[in-house]
């Protein structure tokens, strides 16, 4: 095994995965700088999603290594994978997944109090993360009450104020009406920014690459090109970083 470059907080090399034989990634292999914002982009079916379950350790490739911080994540046992997901990275879907009978601020909370965090201290952190992603007033509403738009930026709350390295955001604002597509994720690349969280995002839109900085696209699921982001003054993508691959 070659170990990965310092700088990158996720590496992975040479990812095949197949559903029933079915081959959905065939050799990607892809490095994540810490604290980057990298759009994965390419038409329906490209592999994108499998791509973010194999970074994120929920598939295994077969074969393929993923490396986080310098360390294998490829070699460890289902449950040691579970883990790092839960401690270390956060997961948006195209869906806002919330528990129905818990309250936006429980729903926010949710992975710091199944990790242990006393009440309080969950309930403060979650709170202050529905404010930052300006849903406040939907702490104590249970998800029934609110909009698709605010639904999904208490699932991204959820995602950041567990603290995670990367989070994994999967085309989440598909189902979202285009007037608050830009903003929630405005939203979201702004909070990691500010928090130095990495940020893995596939996405069929090109608003959504702008705001990164820098996008791979997967083709009939193999790297295609690197497209740098422009420059800060055109988007709010920073300066282009360098492509592993
Ligand atoms: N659970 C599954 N079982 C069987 N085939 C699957 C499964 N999930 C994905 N695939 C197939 O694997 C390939 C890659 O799918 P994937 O969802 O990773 O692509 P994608 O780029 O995220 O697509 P989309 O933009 O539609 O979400 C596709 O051909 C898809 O049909």
């Amino acid at each position: 095994m070659v170990a990965p470059p310092d700088n990158d907080v996720l590496w992975a090399r040479g990812l095949h995965y197949s559903y029933s034989g079915s081959p959905a990634l065939t050799g990607v292999s892809i490095g994540v700088r810490e604290g980057e914002i990298l759009a994965v982009t390419g038409p329906r079916g490209s592999g994108k999603t499998t791509l973010l379950k194999c970074l994120s350790g929920q598939l295994l490739a077969d074969p393929g290594e993923v490396w986080f911080n310098s360390a294998p994540v490829h070699t460890l046992s289902r449950g040691a994978r579970e883990r790092l997901r839960r401690e270390r990275f956060g997961w948006i879907d195209s869906r806002p997944h919330l528990v129905p009978e818990l309250t936006g601020w429980e729903n926010a909370a949710l992975p710091l109090l199944v990790r242990g965090t006393i009440h309080r201290e969950a309930k403060r952190t979650a709170t202050e993360w529905l404010e930052r992603l300006d849903v406040g007033d939907c702490a104590r509403k249970r998800p029934g009450a609110l909009t698709q738009a605010q639904r999904q930026r208490v699932a991204i709350a959820r995602a950041l104020a567990a603290d995670p390295t990367v989070v994994f955001a999967d085309e989440p604002t598909a189902p979202l009406h285009q007037a608050d597509r830009a903003q929630v994720l405005r939203t979201l690349t702004t909070a990691a920014r500010s928090h130095q969280i990495t940020v893995v995002l596939a996405t069929l839109d090109e608003e959504s690459t702008a705001l990164a900085d820098r996008t791979v696209t997967l083709v009939d699921g193999r790297r295609g090109g690197a497209i740098p982001a422009p420059d800060a003054s055109e988007g709010e993508g920073r300066a282009a970083c360098s492509v592993s691959a």
